[in-house]
């Protein structure tokens, strides 16, 4: 049973009284203490000013006081910075760089299009630091891969001679971004890679990574770092301890948590999401240490602070009408529109495509397509070469594309996670931006209940244009016929090769 529908799930008692990462106030730059001048002008060139609250919350909970003592789980809204949140500190902390190269920091992510989007902006940090940023996310095969990250006996270009051995390997990265299935083939597989000097372990979009599609992957990791847990270190950064932290929002010395003498002799974790899973049987295989439990607001799901929320009502059976209508209402702005399944995605967009002079480029994205062909879309459309995406739910999770205006739910949400999820490809980084959600009548009940699980989630009608309507009702008859002519022709046809 998914968690949102089980009655009364247990919260485990670090989750009961999270600190609330809105008390913290945006921090510029400059005013962001033991912010490393090479890390603030990174920052500047990626024309980042000032820190997000909820990176303020962790920057205090890593370099300031805190100083990553406890595990952290962070439950922020969509588009409200995560990624920044936790790469900035374990980029600092990783400083400086040693001579021996090590992977020290682990990012687990859910796809391989998110891990690429994570990458780049560890690569924007790290880069200018001298740290070095790998991935691990099945483009290429296993052995390419591997040659990527690790430097092979005999494999001699940029190893400290002193250091060679027949029987020695070298990691050619500090960092590692991994998707799953990915990470287990190199931990099993791949000679010469390790996560032993693991010091940080991300696992961003939680809930989705500890389901149990996914579960293998973390005993795995696990173990496969334990013998990090009596290194000895050597991150850096107990200066900074020692130096104290001018910006607490809280009094965290509440928290009764001793200080150890040395912060990095274990695993350090950070784990987030938009919709942080409270599932004690989940939590529990992370094997967290004193967690920290960080939440924005008081409600367990948050939508973004300007994001405006509308339903569209209509008859079922003229659904496309009425989402080519807002489409064409909407003008030139990017939007994303989610269907229930990659199916109805299909269709959905063969049926859109057929609608001939509608003037708006639209494209599929979803996991029926092929990754390459789905990282190409996912370029095109950040690169505003297409204006609609039509795309199913799980690919989607924390992609970030600048400039996307609106989101339609073409199909009403079945769960509050879900809408979160979709709705916040948009209203990203303090930007605006509106959720459409069109569905029948005897839906509005069910969407309101819906809606009721959420901070922030009220809802208007949103009506479009009545000419609109009229003025496509004819194409959308041809459209159809066409939709039909084209199902009938491609079952004749052996296979199918739109998705190649
Ligand atoms: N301090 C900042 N100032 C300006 N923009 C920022 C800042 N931090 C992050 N951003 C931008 O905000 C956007 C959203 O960030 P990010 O993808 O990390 O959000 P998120 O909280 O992880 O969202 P999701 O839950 O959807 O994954 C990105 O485009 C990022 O570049």
């Amino acid at each position: 049973m998914d968690e949102e529908n089980q009655r009364s799930v247990p919260v485990l008692p670090w989750m009961r009284h999270p600190l609330d990462v809105t008390r913290c106030e945006q921090l510029s730059l400059r005013r962001v203490p033991f912010l490393d001048c090479r890390l603030k002008s990174a920052l500047e060139n990626m024309k980042i000013s000032k820190l997000f609250p909820v990176q303020v919350a962790l920057w205090q909970e890593t370099i300031g006081p805190g100083n990553f003592e406890r595990d952290l789980c962070i439950n922020s809204p969509t588009g409200s910075g995560k990624t920044l949140a936790y790469a900035l500190p374990i980029v600092r902390k990783l400083l400086p760089t040693s001579t021996v190269k090590c992977l020290r920091a682990l990012v687990v992510v859910p796809t391989r299009d998110l891990a690429l989007q994570v990458k780049q902006v560890f690569d924007a940090i790290a880069l200018p630091l001298g740290l070095r940023v790998g991935l691990a996310v099945g483009q290429s095969s296993v052995a390419d891969e591997i040659s990527s990250l690790v430097y092979l006996p005999g494999e001699e270009e940029g190893v400290d001679p002193g250091f060679l051995s027949p029987f020695w390997f070298q990691s050619k990265v500090d960092i590692l971004v991994a998707t799953p299935g990915r990470l287990v083939d190199h931990v099993n597989l791949s000679r010469g890679f390790t996560l032993k000097h693991l010091h940080y372990l991300v696992v961003d979009e939680a809930d989705r990574l500890l389901r149990e599609d996914y579960q293998s992957w973390l005993p795995t990791v696990l173990k496969s770092t334990q013998s990090s847990n009596n290194d000895d270190g050597g991150g850096g950064g107990d200066d900074v301890f020692q130096l104290g932290f001018p910006y607490s929002p809280w009094s965290r010395r509440s928290c009764g948590v001793e200080r150890g003498s040395n912060p990095h002799s274990r695993l350090a974790k950070v784990v987030l999401s938009a919709t942080l899973t409270r599932d004690p049987g989940r939590l529990v295989q992370l094997n967290l240490r004193h967690p920290l439990f960080l939440s924005a607001g008081k409600m367990r799901y948050r939508l973004p602070e300007n994001l405006e929320s509308f339903k569209l009502i209509c008859e079922r059976k003229v659904k496309p009408l009425y989402l080519v209508a807002l489409l064409k209402s909407l003008g030139e702005e990017k939007c994303i529109v989610f269907t229930r399944s990659v199916d109805s995605t299909h269709r959905l967009c063969k049926l859109l495509n057929c609608f001939g002079d509608l003037q708006i480029d639209i494209k599929e994205y979803s996991g029926r397509q092929h990754q390459r062909v789905r990282s190409k879309t996912l370029n095109e459309f950040r690169k505003g070469q297409f204006q609609v995406l039509v795309s199913s739910d799980e690919m989607t999770r924390g992609m970030d594309v600048e400039g996307v205006r609106n989101v339609i739910n073409y199909d009403v949400p079945k769960y509050i996670k879900t809408y979160v999820h979709r709705a916040g490809r948009t209203a990203r980084a303090g930007q605006t931006g509106r959720c459409f959600t069109l569905m029948s009548n005897d839906e509005v009940g069910r969407f309101k209940r819906l809606m009721k699980k959420a901070e922030a989630s009220a809802c208007l009608e949103h009506n479009v244009p009545s000419h609109l309507i009229e003025e496509l009702h004819s194409t959308y008859q041809l459209a159809l016929s066409k939709l039909k002519e084209i199902i009938l022709e491609s079952r004749r046809k052996p296979k199918d090769k739109s998705c190649q």
